[in-house]
Protein backbone atom coordinates (compact mmCIF):
# COMPACT_ATOMS: atom_id res chain seq x y z
CA UNK A 1 0.00 0.00 0.00
CA UNK A 2 1.11 3.74 -0.21
CA UNK A 3 3.61 5.03 1.96
CA UNK A 4 1.33 8.13 2.58
CA UNK A 5 -1.64 6.41 2.54
CA UNK A 6 -0.62 4.03 5.65
CA UNK A 7 0.97 6.70 7.29
CA UNK A 8 -2.13 8.81 7.13
CA UNK A 9 -3.78 5.74 8.16
CA UNK A 10 -2.42 5.91 11.43
CA UNK A 11 -3.61 9.18 12.30
CA UNK A 12 -7.02 7.28 12.67
CA UNK A 13 -5.39 5.18 15.82
CA UNK A 14 -7.12 7.51 18.64
CA UNK A 15 -10.32 7.56 16.91
CA UNK A 16 -10.53 3.38 16.47
CA UNK A 17 -13.67 3.36 18.37
CA UNK A 18 -15.77 5.62 16.73
CA UNK A 19 -14.38 3.79 13.42
CA UNK A 20 -15.07 0.53 14.32
CA UNK A 21 -18.77 2.10 15.56
CA UNK A 22 -18.78 3.14 11.97
CA UNK A 23 -17.79 0.09 10.31
CA UNK A 24 -20.53 -1.80 12.05
CA UNK A 25 -23.01 0.24 10.66
CA UNK A 26 -21.48 0.26 7.24
CA UNK A 27 -21.77 -3.59 7.24
CA UNK A 28 -25.12 -3.26 8.71
CA UNK A 29 -25.99 -1.19 5.96
CA UNK A 30 -24.16 -3.29 3.11
CA UNK A 31 -25.78 -6.28 4.21
CA UNK A 32 -29.23 -4.77 4.59
CA UNK A 33 -28.89 -3.77 1.08
CA UNK A 34 -27.20 -6.71 -0.69
CA UNK A 35 -30.29 -9.07 1.26
CA UNK A 36 -33.16 -6.97 -0.45
CA UNK A 37 -32.88 -8.66 -4.09
CA UNK A 38 -32.44 -11.84 -2.36
CA UNK A 39 -35.80 -11.14 -0.69
CA UNK A 40 -37.28 -10.62 -3.87
CA UNK A 41 -35.93 -13.36 -6.08
CA UNK A 42 -36.78 -15.78 -2.60
CA UNK A 43 -40.56 -14.44 -2.84
CA UNK A 44 -40.69 -14.40 -7.03
CA UNK A 45 -39.27 -17.83 -7.20
CA UNK A 46 -41.26 -19.55 -4.04
CA UNK A 47 -44.68 -17.51 -4.55
CA UNK A 48 -45.17 -15.54 -7.69
CA UNK A 49 -43.99 -18.59 -10.14
CA UNK A 50 -45.62 -21.05 -8.12
CA UNK A 51 -49.11 -19.05 -8.52
CA UNK A 52 -49.04 -18.76 -4.89
CA UNK A 53 -50.54 -15.57 -3.56
CA UNK A 54 -51.18 -15.49 0.13
CA UNK A 55 -52.12 -11.53 1.13
CA UNK A 56 -50.36 -11.84 4.83
CA UNK A 57 -47.45 -13.36 3.42
CA UNK A 58 -47.05 -10.55 0.23
CA UNK A 59 -47.35 -8.10 3.10
CA UNK A 60 -45.12 -9.91 5.15
CA UNK A 61 -42.56 -9.77 2.48
CA UNK A 62 -43.23 -5.77 1.74
CA UNK A 63 -42.87 -5.04 5.42
CA UNK A 64 -39.52 -7.04 5.48
CA UNK A 65 -38.30 -5.30 2.19
CA UNK A 66 -39.40 -1.95 3.42
CA UNK A 67 -37.54 -2.44 7.07
CA UNK A 68 -34.49 -3.66 4.61
CA UNK A 69 -33.85 -0.50 3.16
CA UNK A 70 -34.86 1.51 6.18
CA UNK A 71 -32.12 -0.64 8.26
CA UNK A 72 -29.58 0.44 4.85
CA UNK A 73 -30.77 3.67 5.02
CA UNK A 74 -30.07 4.48 8.37
CA UNK A 75 -27.16 2.84 9.12
CA UNK A 76 -25.67 4.35 6.10
CA UNK A 77 -26.56 7.94 7.70
CA UNK A 78 -25.01 6.38 10.91
CA UNK A 79 -22.12 5.28 9.52
CA UNK A 80 -21.53 8.61 7.15
CA UNK A 81 -21.53 10.70 10.34
CA UNK A 82 -19.53 8.62 12.56
CA UNK A 83 -16.62 8.40 9.76
CA UNK A 84 -16.91 12.54 9.65
CA UNK A 85 -16.69 13.10 12.70
CA UNK A 86 -13.21 11.20 12.99
CA UNK A 87 -12.20 12.47 10.41
CA UNK A 88 -13.16 15.85 11.46
CA UNK A 89 -10.91 15.11 14.97
CA UNK A 90 -8.31 13.81 12.77
CA UNK A 91 -7.37 16.75 10.66
CA UNK A 92 -7.99 18.96 13.51
CA UNK A 93 -4.80 16.88 14.98
CA UNK A 94 -3.19 17.13 11.85
CA UNK A 95 -3.60 20.79 11.14
CA UNK A 96 -2.45 21.65 14.29
CA UNK A 97 0.70 19.35 14.11
CA UNK A 98 1.52 20.91 10.90
CA UNK A 99 0.78 24.70 12.54
CA UNK A 100 3.70 23.57 15.28
CA UNK A 101 5.96 21.94 12.49
CA UNK A 102 5.55 25.41 10.66
CA UNK A 103 6.65 27.43 13.84
CA UNK A 104 9.62 24.80 14.67
CA UNK A 105 10.85 25.59 10.91
CA UNK A 106 14.79 26.36 11.28
CA UNK A 107 15.22 30.00 9.63
CA UNK A 108 17.46 28.20 6.77
CA UNK A 109 14.26 26.27 5.67
CA UNK A 110 12.21 29.80 5.53
CA UNK A 111 14.95 30.90 3.57
CA UNK A 112 14.22 28.30 0.95
CA UNK A 113 10.67 27.93 0.84
CA UNK A 114 7.91 30.48 0.51
CA UNK A 115 5.48 31.67 3.24
CA UNK A 116 2.00 31.14 0.72
CA UNK A 117 3.37 27.64 -0.13
CA UNK A 118 3.45 27.07 3.56
CA UNK A 119 0.20 28.56 4.06
CA UNK A 120 -1.37 26.46 1.49
CA UNK A 121 -0.08 23.21 3.45
CA UNK A 122 -1.36 24.18 6.27
CA UNK A 123 -4.86 26.15 5.09
CA UNK A 124 -5.86 23.76 2.03
CA UNK A 125 -3.62 20.70 2.23
CA UNK A 126 -5.22 19.47 5.81
CA UNK A 127 -8.57 20.47 4.10
CA UNK A 128 -8.50 18.28 1.21
CA UNK A 129 -6.95 15.44 3.65
CA UNK A 130 -10.39 15.46 5.15
CA UNK A 131 -11.77 14.35 1.95
CA UNK A 132 -9.57 11.29 1.97
CA UNK A 133 -10.62 10.46 5.59
CA UNK A 134 -14.19 11.08 5.30
CA UNK A 135 -14.10 9.12 1.26
CA UNK A 136 -11.37 6.14 2.24
CA UNK A 137 -12.31 5.29 5.24
CA UNK A 138 -16.41 5.82 4.98
CA UNK A 139 -17.75 5.52 1.87
CA UNK A 140 -14.50 3.57 -0.24
CA UNK A 141 -14.39 0.78 2.56
CA UNK A 142 -18.58 1.05 2.04
CA UNK A 143 -18.54 0.74 -1.41
CA UNK A 144 -15.78 -1.82 -1.27
CA UNK A 145 -17.69 -3.87 1.02
CA UNK A 146 -20.98 -3.28 -0.70
CA UNK A 147 -19.32 -4.96 -4.31
CA UNK A 148 -17.96 -7.95 -2.02
CA UNK A 149 -21.50 -8.47 -0.77
CA UNK A 150 -22.80 -8.10 -4.32
CA UNK A 151 -20.80 -10.44 -5.95
CA UNK A 152 -21.13 -12.68 -2.88
CA UNK A 153 -24.86 -13.02 -3.62
CA UNK A 154 -24.08 -13.58 -7.16
CA UNK A 155 -21.75 -16.21 -6.45
CA UNK A 156 -24.49 -17.90 -4.18
CA UNK A 157 -27.41 -17.07 -7.22
CA UNK A 158 -25.23 -18.52 -10.26
CA UNK A 159 -21.29 -18.73 -9.86
CA UNK A 160 -20.42 -19.01 -13.64
CA UNK A 161 -22.61 -15.58 -14.16
CA UNK A 162 -21.15 -14.56 -10.84
CA UNK A 163 -17.33 -14.78 -12.76
CA UNK A 164 -18.52 -12.98 -15.92
CA UNK A 165 -19.40 -9.89 -13.46
CA UNK A 166 -16.57 -10.80 -11.18
CA UNK A 167 -14.28 -9.97 -14.45
CA UNK A 168 -16.21 -6.57 -15.14
CA UNK A 169 -15.19 -5.52 -11.61
CA UNK A 170 -11.86 -6.68 -12.19
CA UNK A 171 -11.20 -4.77 -15.69
CA UNK A 172 -12.56 -1.80 -13.69
CA UNK A 173 -10.01 -1.94 -11.18
CA UNK A 174 -7.15 -2.29 -13.90
CA UNK A 175 -8.89 0.77 -15.81
CA UNK A 176 -8.86 2.89 -12.47
CA UNK A 177 -5.01 1.87 -11.82
CA UNK A 178 -4.47 3.18 -15.31
CA UNK A 179 -6.13 6.30 -15.04
CA UNK A 180 -4.29 7.00 -11.76
CA UNK A 181 -0.99 6.20 -14.08
CA UNK A 182 -2.79 9.25 -16.40
CA UNK A 183 -3.60 11.82 -14.03
CA UNK A 184 -1.43 11.72 -10.87
CA UNK A 185 1.35 14.03 -12.66
CA UNK A 186 -1.50 16.65 -13.66
CA UNK A 187 -2.88 15.80 -9.66
CA UNK A 188 0.73 16.89 -8.57
CA UNK A 189 0.68 20.12 -10.63
CA UNK A 190 -2.98 20.91 -9.52
CA UNK A 191 -1.29 20.84 -6.32
CA UNK A 192 1.26 22.69 -6.72
CA UNK A 193 -0.44 25.62 -9.04
CA UNK A 194 -2.87 26.01 -6.08
CA UNK A 195 0.16 26.39 -3.35
CA UNK A 196 1.45 28.92 -5.73
CA UNK A 197 -1.01 31.01 -6.26
CA UNK A 198 -1.31 31.20 -2.26
CA UNK A 199 2.03 32.41 -2.58
CA UNK A 200 1.39 34.80 -5.07
CA UNK A 201 -1.81 36.01 -2.88
CA UNK A 202 0.32 36.37 0.24
CA UNK A 203 3.03 38.14 -1.20
CA UNK A 204 0.81 40.33 -2.78
CA UNK A 205 -1.25 41.65 -0.27
CA UNK A 206 2.13 42.06 1.93
CA UNK A 207 3.01 44.28 -0.97
CA UNK A 208 0.29 46.10 -1.96
CA UNK A 209 1.17 49.64 -0.92
CA UNK A 210 4.21 49.18 -2.82
CA UNK A 211 2.74 47.45 -6.36
CA UNK A 212 0.25 50.82 -5.83
CA UNK A 213 2.73 53.33 -5.69
CA UNK A 214 4.50 52.08 -8.64
CA UNK A 215 1.67 51.30 -10.67
CA UNK A 216 2.68 47.44 -11.11
CA UNK A 217 -1.57 46.01 -10.70
CA UNK A 218 -1.45 45.03 -14.03
CA UNK A 219 1.55 43.37 -13.80
CA UNK A 220 1.03 41.57 -10.83
CA UNK A 221 -2.88 40.60 -12.29
CA UNK A 222 -1.25 39.13 -15.35
CA UNK A 223 0.86 37.18 -13.32
CA UNK A 224 -1.59 35.65 -11.09
CA UNK A 225 -3.77 35.04 -14.06
CA UNK A 226 -0.70 33.10 -15.45
CA UNK A 227 -0.91 30.91 -12.78
CA UNK A 228 -4.69 30.49 -12.31
CA UNK A 229 -4.71 29.56 -15.93
CA UNK A 230 -2.20 26.84 -15.42
CA UNK A 231 -3.85 25.91 -12.09
CA UNK A 232 -7.30 25.98 -14.23
CA UNK A 233 -5.53 23.21 -17.19
CA UNK A 234 -4.16 20.87 -14.70
CA UNK A 235 -7.65 20.32 -13.37
CA UNK A 236 -9.38 20.38 -16.31
CA UNK A 237 -6.55 17.55 -17.67
CA UNK A 238 -7.26 15.53 -14.20
CA UNK A 239 -11.06 16.48 -15.35
CA UNK A 240 -10.81 15.24 -18.86
CA UNK A 241 -9.03 12.19 -18.32
CA UNK A 242 -12.00 11.11 -15.41
CA UNK A 243 -14.73 12.03 -18.20
CA UNK A 244 -13.08 10.55 -21.53
CA UNK A 245 -11.25 7.37 -19.84
CA UNK A 246 -12.48 6.71 -16.77
CA UNK A 247 -16.26 6.99 -16.77
CA UNK A 248 -16.70 5.93 -20.66
CA UNK A 249 -14.72 2.72 -20.18
CA UNK A 250 -16.71 1.86 -16.82
CA UNK A 251 -19.93 2.33 -18.80
CA UNK A 252 -18.59 0.61 -21.29
CA UNK A 253 -17.89 -2.69 -19.11
CA UNK A 254 -21.07 -2.21 -17.64
CA UNK A 255 -22.92 -2.71 -20.82
CA UNK A 256 -20.78 -5.38 -22.28
CA UNK A 257 -21.55 -7.69 -18.97
CA UNK A 258 -25.02 -6.56 -18.57
CA UNK A 259 -25.57 -7.39 -22.16
CA UNK A 260 -23.98 -10.71 -21.69
CA UNK A 261 -25.96 -11.33 -18.73
CA UNK A 262 -29.31 -10.83 -20.51
CA UNK A 263 -28.40 -12.40 -23.39
CA UNK A 264 -27.30 -15.52 -21.31
CA UNK A 265 -30.68 -15.64 -20.09
CA UNK A 266 -32.50 -15.24 -23.19
CA UNK A 267 -30.70 -18.66 -24.46
CA UNK A 268 -30.74 -20.32 -20.95
CA UNK A 269 -34.77 -19.84 -21.22
CA UNK A 270 -37.18 -19.44 -18.10
CA UNK A 271 -37.41 -22.97 -17.59
CA UNK A 272 -33.18 -23.78 -16.66
CA UNK A 273 -32.69 -20.37 -15.20
CA UNK A 274 -35.34 -19.38 -12.34
CA UNK A 275 -37.19 -15.85 -12.99
CA UNK A 276 -36.22 -14.76 -9.45
CA UNK A 277 -32.48 -15.32 -10.32
CA UNK A 278 -32.56 -13.17 -13.44
CA UNK A 279 -34.47 -9.83 -10.87
CA UNK A 280 -31.62 -10.72 -8.86
CA UNK A 281 -28.74 -10.56 -11.21
CA UNK A 282 -30.40 -7.48 -12.75
CA UNK A 283 -31.12 -5.72 -9.67
CA UNK A 284 -27.51 -6.38 -8.22
CA UNK A 285 -26.04 -5.00 -11.72
CA UNK A 286 -27.91 -2.02 -11.01
CA UNK A 287 -26.70 -1.75 -7.97
CA UNK A 288 -23.10 -2.34 -8.43
CA UNK A 289 -22.38 0.70 -10.98
CA UNK A 290 -23.37 3.28 -8.54
CA UNK A 291 -21.07 1.85 -6.41
CA UNK A 292 -18.13 1.23 -8.84
CA UNK A 293 -19.03 5.19 -10.06
CA UNK A 294 -18.85 6.76 -6.53
CA UNK A 295 -16.03 5.12 -6.19
CA UNK A 296 -14.35 6.12 -9.57
CA UNK A 297 -15.32 9.66 -8.85
CA UNK A 298 -13.51 9.47 -5.69
CA UNK A 299 -10.68 8.56 -6.98
CA UNK A 300 -9.76 11.89 -8.19
CA UNK A 301 -10.41 13.15 -4.55
CA UNK A 302 -8.19 10.26 -3.08
CA UNK A 303 -5.01 10.92 -5.40
CA UNK A 304 -4.92 14.54 -4.22
CA UNK A 305 -5.53 13.90 -1.04
CA UNK A 306 -2.17 11.46 -1.04
CA UNK A 307 -0.11 14.35 -3.06
CA UNK A 308 -1.62 16.73 0.14
CA UNK A 309 -0.26 14.27 2.20
CA UNK A 310 2.44 13.55 0.92
CA UNK A 311 3.15 17.68 1.18
CA UNK A 312 2.03 17.60 4.68
CA UNK A 313 4.63 14.99 5.90
CA UNK A 314 7.28 17.12 3.72
CA UNK A 315 6.75 19.52 5.94
CA UNK A 316 6.59 17.46 9.32
CA UNK A 317 9.51 15.75 8.46
CA UNK A 318 11.76 18.47 7.86
CA UNK A 319 14.64 18.46 10.34
CA UNK A 320 14.05 20.91 13.24
CA UNK A 321 17.01 23.12 14.60
CA UNK A 322 18.99 20.65 16.31
CA UNK A 323 19.23 22.23 19.86
CA UNK A 324 21.61 21.06 22.51
CA UNK A 325 20.78 20.30 26.69
CA UNK A 326 23.23 22.95 28.30
CA UNK A 327 21.29 25.18 30.00
CA UNK A 328 23.15 28.09 32.73
CA UNK A 329 22.39 31.26 33.13
CA UNK A 330 24.36 33.24 30.59
CA UNK A 331 26.48 36.42 32.21
CA UNK A 332 26.88 37.84 28.91
CA UNK A 333 30.74 36.36 28.24
CA UNK A 334 30.36 35.57 24.28
CA UNK A 335 33.60 34.80 21.94
CA UNK A 336 33.64 33.64 17.97
CA UNK A 337 36.64 32.09 17.24
CA UNK A 338 37.45 31.49 13.48
CA UNK A 339 33.96 31.74 12.60
CA UNK A 340 33.54 31.30 8.82
CA UNK A 341 29.77 31.28 7.83
CA UNK A 342 27.65 30.59 4.36
CA UNK A 343 23.99 30.51 4.22
CA UNK A 344 23.83 27.44 1.63
CA UNK A 345 25.86 24.47 1.67
CA UNK A 346 27.32 25.47 -2.44
CA UNK A 347 26.99 29.60 -1.46
CA UNK A 348 30.35 31.81 -0.93
CA UNK A 349 30.96 32.93 2.40
CA UNK A 350 29.64 35.28 4.00
CA UNK A 351 31.59 35.69 6.85
CA UNK A 352 35.48 34.30 6.88
CA UNK A 353 37.41 33.83 10.01
CA UNK A 354 35.27 36.60 12.82
CA UNK A 355 37.46 36.31 15.64
CA UNK A 356 35.42 38.62 18.87
CA UNK A 357 35.01 38.76 22.99
CA UNK A 358 32.63 40.40 24.61
CA UNK A 359 31.93 40.81 28.07
CA UNK A 360 28.96 42.07 30.65
CA UNK A 361 29.19 45.89 30.54
CA UNK A 362 30.82 45.79 26.86
CA UNK A 363 29.50 47.32 23.98
CA UNK A 364 30.38 46.29 20.56
CA UNK A 365 29.20 48.34 17.82
CA UNK A 366 29.99 46.03 14.35
CA UNK A 367 30.21 48.92 11.28
CA UNK A 368 30.92 48.07 7.61
CA UNK A 369 29.39 48.86 3.88
CA UNK A 370 25.59 47.05 3.31
CA UNK A 371 25.81 43.32 2.95
CA UNK A 372 29.53 43.33 4.89
CA UNK A 373 27.97 40.67 7.49
CA UNK A 374 26.99 42.49 10.14
CA UNK A 375 23.57 41.53 10.54
CA UNK A 376 24.75 37.68 9.70
CA UNK A 377 26.61 38.01 12.73
CA UNK A 378 24.04 38.71 15.29
CA UNK A 379 21.57 35.96 13.31
CA UNK A 380 24.34 33.46 14.16
CA UNK A 381 24.31 34.74 18.08
CA UNK A 382 20.84 34.17 18.26
CA UNK A 383 21.28 31.08 16.79
CA UNK A 384 19.49 30.91 13.56
CA UNK A 385 21.98 29.63 11.91
CA UNK A 386 25.07 27.42 12.74
CA UNK A 387 28.52 28.30 11.59
CA UNK A 388 30.06 26.43 9.08
CA UNK A 389 32.94 26.18 10.72
CA UNK A 390 34.95 27.83 13.68
CA UNK A 391 33.28 28.44 17.38
CA UNK A 392 30.86 29.96 19.15
CA UNK A 393 31.22 30.40 23.15
CA UNK A 394 28.59 31.25 25.63
CA UNK A 395 30.00 31.31 28.70
CA UNK A 396 32.94 29.57 27.10
CA UNK A 397 30.62 26.89 26.33
CA UNK A 398 29.99 26.18 22.31
CA UNK A 399 26.66 27.30 21.46
CA UNK A 400 25.52 24.44 19.79
CA UNK A 401 25.46 22.86 23.10
CA UNK A 402 23.57 25.28 24.82
CA UNK A 403 19.33 24.62 24.96
CA UNK A 404 17.54 26.59 22.26
CA UNK A 405 14.96 27.87 24.48
CA UNK A 406 17.32 28.36 27.38
CA UNK A 407 19.87 30.94 25.62
CA UNK A 408 17.59 32.63 23.26
CA UNK A 409 15.50 33.12 26.36
CA UNK A 410 18.35 34.87 27.45
CA UNK A 411 18.90 37.36 24.43
CA UNK A 412 17.08 40.47 23.63
CA UNK A 413 16.89 41.15 20.10
CA UNK A 414 15.59 44.43 18.68
CA UNK A 415 15.64 44.95 14.93
CA UNK A 416 14.62 47.88 12.74
CA UNK A 417 11.41 46.94 11.30
CA UNK A 418 10.18 44.82 14.10
CA UNK A 419 6.95 43.02 13.77
CA UNK A 420 4.26 43.72 15.73
CA UNK A 421 1.16 41.27 16.63
CA UNK A 422 -2.42 42.58 16.69
CA UNK A 423 -3.13 43.21 20.04
CA UNK A 424 -2.43 45.66 23.13
CA UNK A 425 0.60 47.59 23.38
CA UNK A 426 0.73 45.25 26.55
CA UNK A 427 0.08 42.18 24.88
CA UNK A 428 2.81 42.81 22.65
CA UNK A 429 4.83 43.72 25.18
CA UNK A 430 4.23 40.42 28.01
CA UNK A 431 4.31 38.68 24.81
CA UNK A 432 2.92 35.21 26.72
CA UNK A 433 5.32 35.94 29.52
CA UNK A 434 2.51 36.15 31.79
CA UNK A 435 4.37 36.80 34.78
CA UNK A 436 5.15 40.50 34.00
CA UNK A 437 3.07 42.92 35.70
CA UNK A 438 1.36 46.24 34.43
CA UNK A 439 3.28 48.10 36.24
CA UNK A 440 6.56 46.61 34.96
CA UNK A 441 5.47 47.35 31.32
CA UNK A 442 4.78 50.97 32.60
CA UNK A 443 8.12 51.20 33.91
CA UNK A 444 10.06 49.97 30.93
CA UNK A 445 7.83 52.35 28.31
CA UNK A 446 8.92 55.13 30.33
CA UNK A 447 12.52 54.06 30.17
CA UNK A 448 12.28 53.93 26.40
CA UNK A 449 10.70 57.22 26.26
CA UNK A 450 7.05 56.07 24.84
CA UNK A 451 4.81 58.40 26.89
CA UNK A 452 6.41 60.97 24.77
CA UNK A 453 4.49 59.95 22.18
CA UNK A 454 1.40 58.31 23.85
CA UNK A 455 -1.00 59.15 27.07
CA UNK A 456 0.04 56.58 29.51
CA UNK A 457 -3.30 55.99 30.61
CA UNK A 458 -4.24 54.65 27.46
CA UNK A 459 -0.90 52.98 26.40
CA UNK A 460 -1.18 49.63 27.34
CA UNK A 461 -3.99 49.25 26.28
CA UNK A 462 -3.65 50.72 23.21
CA UNK A 463 -5.08 48.49 20.24
CA UNK A 464 -2.71 47.80 17.46
CA UNK A 465 -3.01 46.63 14.32
CA UNK A 466 -1.30 43.16 12.55
CA UNK A 467 2.24 44.20 11.73
CA UNK A 468 1.80 47.37 14.09
CA UNK A 469 0.33 49.32 11.24
CA UNK A 470 -1.19 52.11 13.14
CA UNK A 471 2.38 52.99 14.51
CA UNK A 472 4.75 55.21 13.31
CA UNK A 473 8.44 53.22 11.99
CA UNK A 474 9.79 54.63 15.29
CA UNK A 475 7.03 53.73 17.33
CA UNK A 476 7.46 50.46 16.28
CA UNK A 477 10.83 50.44 17.71
CA UNK A 478 10.59 51.70 20.59
CA UNK A 479 8.05 49.10 21.54
CA UNK A 480 10.86 46.35 20.11
CA UNK A 481 12.84 48.18 22.93
CA UNK A 482 10.54 47.63 25.38
CA UNK A 483 9.70 43.98 24.28
CA UNK A 484 13.48 43.11 24.46
CA UNK A 485 14.34 44.81 27.88
CA UNK A 486 11.22 44.04 29.92
CA UNK A 487 12.70 40.79 30.71
CA UNK A 488 16.49 42.39 31.16
CA UNK A 489 18.33 39.75 29.40
CA UNK A 490 22.12 39.59 30.08
CA UNK A 491 22.90 39.78 25.97
CA UNK A 492 21.53 42.81 23.86
CA UNK A 493 21.35 42.30 20.01
CA UNK A 494 20.74 45.83 18.33
CA UNK A 495 20.07 45.17 14.04
CA UNK A 496 19.70 49.11 13.67
CA UNK A 497 17.48 49.82 16.20
CA UNK A 498 17.53 53.20 16.59
CA UNK A 499 17.30 54.25 12.40
CA UNK A 500 13.53 54.96 12.20
CA UNK A 501 13.60 57.55 15.54
CA UNK A 502 14.04 61.22 15.53
CA UNK A 503 17.17 62.27 17.18
CA UNK A 504 15.77 63.81 20.41
CA UNK A 505 13.95 60.18 20.60
CA UNK A 506 17.43 58.48 19.89
CA UNK A 507 19.24 61.03 22.51
CA UNK A 508 17.10 59.98 25.16
CA UNK A 509 17.57 56.12 24.08
CA UNK A 510 20.85 56.54 24.39
CA UNK A 511 20.72 58.17 27.66
CA UNK A 512 18.33 54.81 28.85
CA UNK A 513 21.13 52.57 27.19
CA UNK A 514 23.94 54.19 29.05
CA UNK A 515 21.94 54.50 32.65
CA UNK A 516 21.57 50.02 32.30
CA UNK A 517 25.34 49.78 30.06
CA UNK A 518 26.72 47.62 32.89
CA UNK A 519 23.95 45.07 33.27
CA UNK A 520 24.11 43.74 29.92
CA UNK A 521 26.66 42.37 27.11
CA UNK A 522 25.68 45.03 23.87
CA UNK A 523 26.29 43.78 20.10
CA UNK A 524 25.29 46.44 17.90
CA UNK A 525 25.05 47.22 14.04
CA UNK A 526 24.59 50.71 13.08
CA UNK A 527 24.73 52.98 10.35
CA UNK A 528 24.98 55.96 12.00
CA UNK A 529 28.19 56.06 13.11
CA UNK A 530 27.47 58.95 15.84
CA UNK A 531 25.51 56.45 17.63
CA UNK A 532 28.35 54.39 18.60
CA UNK A 533 30.92 56.49 19.19
CA UNK A 534 31.55 55.44 22.95
CA UNK A 535 31.59 51.40 22.13
CA UNK A 536 34.07 49.92 23.83
CA UNK A 537 35.25 48.15 20.20
CA UNK A 538 33.94 48.55 16.79
CA UNK A 539 34.81 45.98 14.19
CA UNK A 540 34.62 47.37 11.00
CA UNK A 541 33.28 44.51 8.50
CA UNK A 542 33.89 44.56 4.44
CA UNK A 543 33.13 41.87 2.42
CA UNK A 544 32.58 38.94 5.38
CA UNK A 545 35.89 40.14 7.01
CA UNK A 546 37.04 41.94 9.81
CA UNK A 547 39.21 44.33 8.48
CA UNK A 548 39.82 47.35 11.09
CA UNK A 549 38.93 46.54 15.19
CA UNK A 550 39.34 49.34 17.91
CA UNK A 551 37.32 52.01 19.64
CA UNK A 552 36.12 55.54 18.02
CA UNK A 553 39.56 57.83 18.72
CA UNK A 554 41.43 54.73 18.02
CA UNK A 555 40.45 53.92 14.72
CA UNK A 556 39.97 57.99 14.44
CA UNK A 557 43.23 58.00 14.86
CA UNK A 558 44.31 55.03 12.37
CA UNK A 559 43.03 57.11 9.56
CA UNK A 560 42.26 54.01 7.57
CA UNK A 561 38.09 52.93 6.86
CA UNK A 562 36.59 53.87 9.60
CA UNK A 563 38.06 57.67 9.76
CA UNK A 564 36.89 57.29 6.29
CA UNK A 565 33.40 56.82 6.71
CA UNK A 566 32.96 58.76 9.64
CA UNK A 567 34.39 61.58 7.97
CA UNK A 568 31.83 61.25 5.48
CA UNK A 569 29.01 60.99 7.60
CA UNK A 570 30.31 64.60 9.65
CA UNK A 571 30.66 65.92 6.25
CA UNK A 572 26.98 64.94 4.89
CA UNK A 573 25.57 65.77 8.34
CA UNK A 574 27.41 69.50 8.10
N1 LIG B 1 18.98 34.50 4.30
C1 LIG B 1 19.98 34.70 3.47
N2 LIG B 1 20.24 33.78 2.51
C2 LIG B 1 21.26 33.95 1.66
N3 LIG B 1 22.09 35.01 1.69
C3 LIG B 1 21.88 35.95 2.61
C4 LIG B 1 20.82 35.84 3.54
N4 LIG B 1 20.85 36.92 4.34
C5 LIG B 1 21.88 37.68 3.92
N5 LIG B 1 22.51 37.10 2.90
C6 LIG B 1 23.70 37.58 2.20
O1 LIG B 1 24.74 37.66 3.16
C7 LIG B 1 25.51 38.82 2.97
C8 LIG B 1 25.59 39.60 4.29
O2 LIG B 1 24.28 40.04 4.61
P1 LIG B 1 23.98 40.82 5.96
O3 LIG B 1 22.52 40.96 6.07
O4 LIG B 1 24.69 40.16 7.06
O5 LIG B 1 24.65 42.22 5.63
P2 LIG B 1 24.64 43.55 6.49
O6 LIG B 1 26.06 43.95 6.63
O7 LIG B 1 23.87 43.37 7.72
O8 LIG B 1 23.88 44.53 5.48
P3 LIG B 1 22.95 45.79 5.83
O9 LIG B 1 23.83 46.82 6.41
O10 LIG B 1 22.42 46.16 4.52
O11 LIG B 1 21.90 45.30 6.79
C9 LIG B 1 24.88 39.60 1.84
O12 LIG B 1 25.61 39.36 0.68
C10 LIG B 1 23.51 38.98 1.69
O13 LIG B 1 23.13 38.95 0.35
Amino acid sequence: MNKTLLRLLAYCKPYTRIILAGLGFLFLSALAEISGPLLIKYFIDTRLAAGLWFVNEIGLFVLAYLSLQGIAAFSSYQQALLFSRAAQAIIKNLRQETFLAALRLPASYLDRHQTGHLISTIGNDTETLLQLYIQVIGQSIQKIVLLTGILGGMFWLNWQLACLCGLMMLATVVIMQIYQRCSMPWSRQARQCLSDLNHQLSETLQGIPIIQSLVQEKRFAEKFAVTNQQYLQARMKVLQLNGFLLRPMIDLLYIITLGSLLSWFALQGTSQIQVGVIYAFVSYMGRMIEPLNELTNQLTQIQQSLIAGERIFNLLDTEKEPSGTYQQPVQGNISFRKVNFRYQKDGELVLQDINLELQRGKMMALVGHTGSGKSTILHLLSRMYQVTSGDIMIEQHPIKEWDLKSLRSQIGVIQQDPFIFAGTVAENIRFGRTNISDDEIVQVLTHVQWFESMNPAEALSMPLQEGGKNLSAGQRQLLSFARALITHPPILILDEATANVDSQTEHHLQQAIASIRHQHAWLIVAHRLSTIVDADEILVLQHGKIIERGNHSALLAANKHYATLYQLQQMTLS
